[in-house]
């Protein structure tokens, strides 16, 4: 990937801070040729090998390769430059200022389905854009999905950090990912697909209609134990006015069998996200529907 040679301050002034990760600081800027309002993502670099600190060099190039692979789609953040400093390498990214759907969530405790059903779809689409090119996100969460304005239901995916190139038929396997998200087979060290990006759609659908966390135990390892027996239950408590549909949805992603568990399409199609408006004229036998 090719970086900026010129210093990232001579093209952009920085503003407020937006977010932070690990290792990674998120700057609202603005373009000083164009006044154009951008994001800055600043990564720090890992100095040397031994080191805990900062993210390793082949990390950054691969998830600014996965953003170059994946940009173009209303539902997935978009990158427009590289920079680099002596400690950082800095992405210039879409601006996103709705905050994180995790922050939505929270301030309203859980949605109500119409809303949780829109928000999911949208994350359905920029998986299944993600999907096509053979690319899996493995870090999908509330705090990773961004809305593009407050208040308004359109969502972007917008940290790629995880993210790799998986094409059938070559094992990935690895330990990663956040906890209460993960699928069995990213606890059992087994290889990683498109299904585990799907296994974690179910739980942010899971977390958006009742506020808790499915598969979450008072420890990491009960966490994981939860994962891989499968242990959840819809608590009466929140999913006692849920429709069928919406539990139905749910449970054909926690389906511990990678070839058993729904996929993105499949998703896409389930009534749940389609919603009331599905036409007889939809359901003629081997009819192209068009999605879009
Ligand atoms: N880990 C994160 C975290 C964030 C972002 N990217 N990666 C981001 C990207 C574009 C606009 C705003 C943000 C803030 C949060």
């Amino acid at each position: 990937f090719k970086i900026n040679e010129t210093p990232f301050s001579d093209s952009y002034e920085i503003g407020d801070e937006l977010g932070s990760g690990q290792f990674a600081v998120v700057y609202k800027v603005t373009c000083r040729k164009t006044g154009a309002k951008l994001a800055a993502k600043f990564i720090k670099k890992r100095r040397y090998a031994t080191s805990r600190r900062g993210v390793p060099r082949n990390h950054i190039e691969r998830e600014i390769e996965v953003l170059r692979d994946v940009g173009g789609h209303e539902n997935v953040i978009q990158l427009h430059d590289v920079f680099e400093t002596p400690n950082d390498i800095i992405l210039v990214l879409e601006l996103v200022s709705g905050g994180e759907l995790f922050d939505h969530v929270c301030a309203h405790e859980y949605l109500n389905e119409a809303e949780a059903s829109a928000f999911i779809k949208q994350i359905l689409l920029g998986i299944r854009h993600l999907h096509n090119r053979f690319v899996v996100h493995l870090d999908l969460k509330p705090e990773n999905i961004m809305l593009l304005r407050r208040g308004e239901p359109r969502i972007k995916l917008i940290d790629f950090g995880l993210s790799r190139h998986i094409y059938p038929g070559i094992p990935v396997k690895d330990m990663i990912g956040t906890p209460e998200f993960v699928a069995p087979e990213v606890v059992n060290y087994e290889a990683l697909s498109p299904a585990t990006d799907m296994w974690a759609v179910g739980v942010v659908t899971y977390i958006l209609l009742s506020g808790g966390s499915p598969f979450l135990g008072r420890t990491r390892d009960e966490t994981f134990c939860n994962i891989t027996s499968v242990n959840y239950h819809f608590s009466q408590t929140y999913f006692a006015n849920t429709s069928q549909f919406a539990k139905d949805f749910i449970s054909r992603l926690f389906v511990k069998d990678v070839s058993a568990r729904a996929t993105v399409d499949e998703c896409l199609q389930h009534p749940w996200i389609r919603g009331p408006d599905i036409g007889i004229n939809d359901i003629r036998v081997g009819a192209t529907i068009n999605l879009s």
